[in-house]
């Protein structure tokens, strides 16, 4: 519930409202997210959102979702039209201007004067009416300016600005993955996530998930030994994946299990949606503790990780992330890979995998993994295309162009689904 000392509230005021429930949701939201007190998602789905009409709903979540992912190109264009640039907003201030600018440059049914009226009553209602004027006359320029020209040539801090990436992240990805590939994931991040098509079958029973993430399942399921029979998701939350493991397999018993008991306890409500979920058993547990002596065929460690394969979801994730953090995220994940390698059978395979496009948490932390040997993915992909899993044209294409050193290593924008990197080890025979 909102409380007077609740940061995300502005106080509702008396008489004729002048802000409309939607955009009064959308900049409590973020307000919220830009103080690090909730993921833009959950508040979307909570009782802020509540007493909101579908079509307020709908509005207050393009609003949020398309603030953050234009963020910084927004502040950018305001910034030029500020008469003193390096000035520095109060945060409701600079919220009101995202707000507005966003709807004027990115949302086409929205009548011009109700992105600016808003944004400036928005500005009072958070007790900054000094700035009412300011944001009145930025989002006039705003709305007044002509569309940019056609772009020659753009170098990569230019297209990072202009689809509202950090300039430290794009570079990173030029520098790995090349200029063209850095520019499709900034684009592909802009939009809503697309419905996958790498599938032949999709929906029915099938749980809803991005085809990168049920890519790494379906390798996942592919890479299980013959004779299988235990099966363990060390950190398995929400249990997409599970889900798909537990389609797969018609007889090995699966383990799923996650350190937090609240994610463990939504997944529990989840897979009762599912009838061949029922084998699956659910715990609490730490993937970096030693566990029991049970050994299992088929790990998967579907490890946290900053999620930048995940822009498009989870926007808020670029304004959030710092460079210093991967380093941080490697140690947990290499923590969790040794513990769940130690528990993996003789002869039986694991799937380290996240959905992260940085090197430190994917390449460099299954490094030297003792005892380990890479099976490598290719062959996985062609299995899955000879079984008609996969679409035999999406096979080809992953095959050529999202395998390096027998890993998989989708991009957003370039394989039509959020960044995955997966590699699958296997245990020598002792
Ligand atoms: C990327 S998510 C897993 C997504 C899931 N596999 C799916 O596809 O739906 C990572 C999960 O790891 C859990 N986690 C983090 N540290 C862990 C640890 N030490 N042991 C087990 N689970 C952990 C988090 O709570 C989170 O639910």
């Amino acid at each position: 519930m909102n409380s007077p000392r609740d940061p995300g509230n502005i106080p509702k005021g008396s008489g004729t409202p002048k802000v409309t429930p939607a955009r009064r949701a959308a900049f409590e939201i973020l307000t919220l997210v830009g103080e690090n007190k909730g993921h833009s998602d959950e508040l979307l789905h909570s009782v802020r959102t509540e007493a909101l009409t579908p079509e307020d709903r709908n509005l207050a979540t393009a609003l949020v979702m398309g603030v953050l992912r234009w963020q910084i190109a927004l502040d950018a264009r305001i910034r030029t039209l500020l008469q003193r640039p390096e000035q520095r907003l109060a945060e409701p201030v600079a919220l009101a201007l995202r707000m507005g600018a966003f709807q004027l440059t990115h949302m086409d049914r929205i009548p011009a004067h109700a992105a600016l009226s808003e944004s400036v009553e928005l500005c009072k209602l958070a007790n900054q009416p000094h700035a009412a004027g300011m944001v009145n006359a930025i989002l006039r320029k705003v709305a007044a300016a002509q569309k940019p020209g056609a772009r020659i040539f753009e170098s990569v801090p230019a297209f990072a600005e202009r689809l509202g990436h950090p300039r430290w992240l794009v570079e990173r990805w030029a520098a790995l993955y090349g200029r063209g590939a850095a520019l499709a994931i900034c684009e592909a991040d802009q939009q809503e996530p697309a419905d996958g098509s790498m599938f032949t079958e999709a929906g029915g029973d099938l749980p809803q998930m991005d085809d990168g993430s049920r890519l790494v399942a379906e390798l996942a399921a592919a890479a299980m030994p013959a004779n299988a029979t235990r099966i363990w998701d060390c950190c398995a939350a929400p249990g997409g994946k599970t889900l798909m493991l537990a389609r797969r397999s018609a007889h090995a018993e699966i383990a799923a299990t996650d350190v937090s008991a609240r994610r463990l306890k939504q997944m529990e409500g989840r897979f009762r949606r599912y009838p061949y979920a029922e084998k699956i058993q659910c715990a609490v547990a730490d993937a970096t503790a030693p566990g029991d002596d049970r050994k299992f065929d088929l790990i998967l460690c579907d490890v946290p990780c900053s999620g930048t394969g995940t822009l498009s979801r989870n926007p808020e994730i670029r304004h959030r992330l710092r460079v210093e953090e991967l380093a941080r995220q490697a140690e947990r994940q290499r923590a969790i890979l040794h513990g769940a390698f130690q528990r993996l059978a003789p002869g039986g395979r694991l799937v380290y995998s996240t959905c992260s496009l940085e090197p430190e948490e994917n390449e460099r932390v299954v490094e030297g993994l003792a005892g380990a040997r890479r099976l490598p993915v290719e062959g996985l992909l062609a299995q899955l295309a000879q079984t008609d899993i996969l679409q035999q044209d999406a096979a080809a294409t992953l095959q050529e162009t999202a395998v390096r050193d027998g890993a998989l290593r989708t991009l957003p924008g370039v394989h039509g689904c959020d960044g995955f990197f997966a590699v699958v080890l296997e245990r020598a025979e002792s």
